[in-house]
């Protein structure tokens, strides 16, 4: 297993929008959650400002082409992953924006497979969502229609298109 990252940046790094929690003891404990309610289609980080490139992917690296991978070194990195999202991480754009209304307290997540081809430590997701995909591994490992309906960053769906002709 990769070992969690000790954070090195100022914390809180969005208090404006988010506030980090710890739901369980032990490893990967931590989640985003908002600060306040933020409505849908607010762009509530700009990952750009304090993001490095990674030297290699990790747990903690977000994927931002074909081949790059960076560290968000912000509190953005505990937003878990979710099969019913409510930001989209675009990549382009490297925004952060709610596609959902999102209460005060209840979690910020995205869908890693809108920016992982192929994770370096896959996981059993526990979103508890009624279309839950079950094992997270990458888009890599999933079929084309089960991402259909998602919002998937341009890298993702040149690579999709590369392995199978892209959403069919
Ligand atoms: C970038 S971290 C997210 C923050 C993480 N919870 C932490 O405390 O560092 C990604 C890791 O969080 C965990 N994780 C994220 N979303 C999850 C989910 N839906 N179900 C189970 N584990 C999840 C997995 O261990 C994954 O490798």
């Amino acid at each position: 297993m990769t070992i969690e990252q000790v954070p090195t940046w100022h914390q809180p790094s969005h208090p404006d929008y988010i506030a980090v929690k710890t739901y369980k003891s032990g490893s990967f404990s931590k989640y985003a959650t908002a600060s306040t309610r933020i409505p849908a289609g607010t762009t509530i980080a700009e990952f750009s400002t304090a993001a490095t490139p990674a030297t290699a992917k990790a747990y903690s690296s977000l994927q931002v082409s074909e081949t790059e991978h960076i560290e968000l070194n912000s509190d953005l990195l505990y937003s878990n992953h979710s099969c019913d999202p409510n930001v989209i991480f675009d990549t382009d754009s490297q925004t952060v924006t709610t596609i959902k209304d999102i209460e005060e307290g209840e979690p910020i997540t995205f869908n890693y497979l809108s920016t992982e081809w192929d994770m370096a430590q896959a996981f059993k997701c526990e979103c508890g969502s009624k279309k839950c995909l079950g094992e997270i591994q990458g888009a890599k490992h999933v079929p084309t229609k089960a991402l259909a309906g998602y919002f998937l960053n341009s890298h993702i769906k040149r690579l999709l298109e590369k392995r199978d002709g892209g959403l069919q």
